[in-house]
């Protein structure tokens, strides 16, 4: 019958953010894209677990050997990161170089975070037109604290010291070299991704100074499962908003990915990072790979910390397709739009809708061409 759709999508949307290349014309295309969605909100039931690839960084590594096998190694790892980027746009990395040691130093501190105080953690709250801060965020069965911050070292004093006034250091060095060592392994991968997608680095290379970094870690409360076949979400689904992510995990479950038409549960592995690929990632390659739609669950047994790092273009950034992914057969799937316009619609999504799951939650919709 009728969409149930609670919030109808009225009013302007801030202008502050709002490039020109709005009009009332797309405008009133969102409204229509969202009223022709209804809310598919089912409890999900228990997804089956799946064995996503696994990619050693060591072999895709180049290194200035010139052993034959080697060679072949690399070449064969290179191979199979482009099917998982194609076949499952998600895969783990092993041997990554980012130190244990640093993993959990970050971890326990975060932890000490979290364990605050809420009136001091939220002297350091999100302001709603920041990306930054301190977010408690709670739902009828679900809770998660969030705290994400970007590359602007006065932005992570800020909030350090607002949480940990007397020993902010500590903290403030754990979470830049942790970010140092995620930014630098991140660009690699992305590159090793581009290239082996058949993309000219030329082109890649205007993206190289537009890049920026957020690190985002998600404290799962444990809640009472009434139903142990039902799952409490999580994280509702999406797709971030990025080139790509990367996530560092406990030991405890709580990850799932949809895989054609499916949800699959994906456990942690020690020593491994989950790599995710972004919207972003989709648009430049004219959706010869898709950005990977996912979902959390909230834990029974124990809370689950995960720690997200998202490799993202800077605002000014404009976003198009890169020309060697157009051709007869392939016509351009988006237009090129600018980052904040992204942002905004990304934005909408998610405070326009609250509570209602989209059956296709992707921000991207909307850059595609109109339709008469
Ligand atoms: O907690 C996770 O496993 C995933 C988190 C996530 O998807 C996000 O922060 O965007
Ligand atoms: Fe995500």
């Amino acid at each position: 019958m009728s969409s149930v759709i609670k919030a109808p999508v009225t009013g302007p949307i801030p202008s502050m953010l709002m490039p020109e290349i709005y009009d009332n014309r797309l405008h009133f295309q969102h409204q229509k894209i969202l009223e022709s969605e209804s809310d598919t909100t089912t409890p999900p039931s228990m997804s089956q677990y799946r064995e996503i690839p696994m990619l050693d960084m060591r072999e895709l590594r180049s290194s200035s050997s010139h052993h034959h096998h080697r060679g072949r190694t690399q070449q064969y790892a290179k191979e199979q990161l482009a099917r998982a980027c194609t076949d499952w746009g998600t895969f783990y990395v092993i041997n990554h170089g980012i130190p244990e040691e640093l993993i959990q130093r970050y971890q326990k501190l975060i932890l000490q975070l979290f364990s605050l105080p809420l009136e001091q953690k939220l002297q350091a709250e999100r302001n709603k037109n920041s990306i930054f801060g301190y977010e408690f965020r709670q739902n009828q069965k679900s809770l998660i604290e969030i705290f994400q911050v970007g590359d602007h070292e006065a932005i992570i004093h800020h909030y350090s010291r607002k949480l940990f006034p007397n020993s902010y250091t500590q903290f403030c060095d754990a979470l830049k070299e942790l970010k140092e060592a995620l930014c630098h392994l991140s660009l690699e991968i992305l590159e090793l991704v581009t290239e082996g997608l058949g993309m000219n680095m030329k082109n890649f290379d205007m993206y190289r100074r537009e890049i920026q970094g957020l690190i985002r870690s998600n404290f799962y409360h444990q809640m009472d499962s009434h139903d142990e076949k039902e799952q409490v979400l999580g994280l509702k689904p999406h797709m971030d908003g990025s080139f790509i992510s990367l996530l560092l995990q406990d030991d405890v479950a709580g990850l799932e990915i949809m895989k054609d038409g499916n949800w699959f549960c994906v456990k942690p592995k020690e020593n491994a990072i989950c790599i995710m690929i972004g919207d972003v990632l989709e648009v430049i390659t004219n959706g010869y790979i898709s950005s990977l739609q996912h979902r959390t669950i909230q834990p029974t047994m124990k809370p689950r910390l995960s720690i997200g790092y998202f490799l993202i273009p800077l605002d000014t950034c404009t976003i198009s397709i890169a020309p060697e992914f157009v051709d007869a057969k392939n016509p351009p799937l988006f237009r090129p739009f600018n980052w904040l316009e992204y942002l905004e619609l990304h934005r909408l999504l998610r405070t326009r809708l609250k509570g209602i799951s989209r059956p296709n939650p992707s921000t991207l919709l909307f850059f595609k061409p109109l339709e008469h």
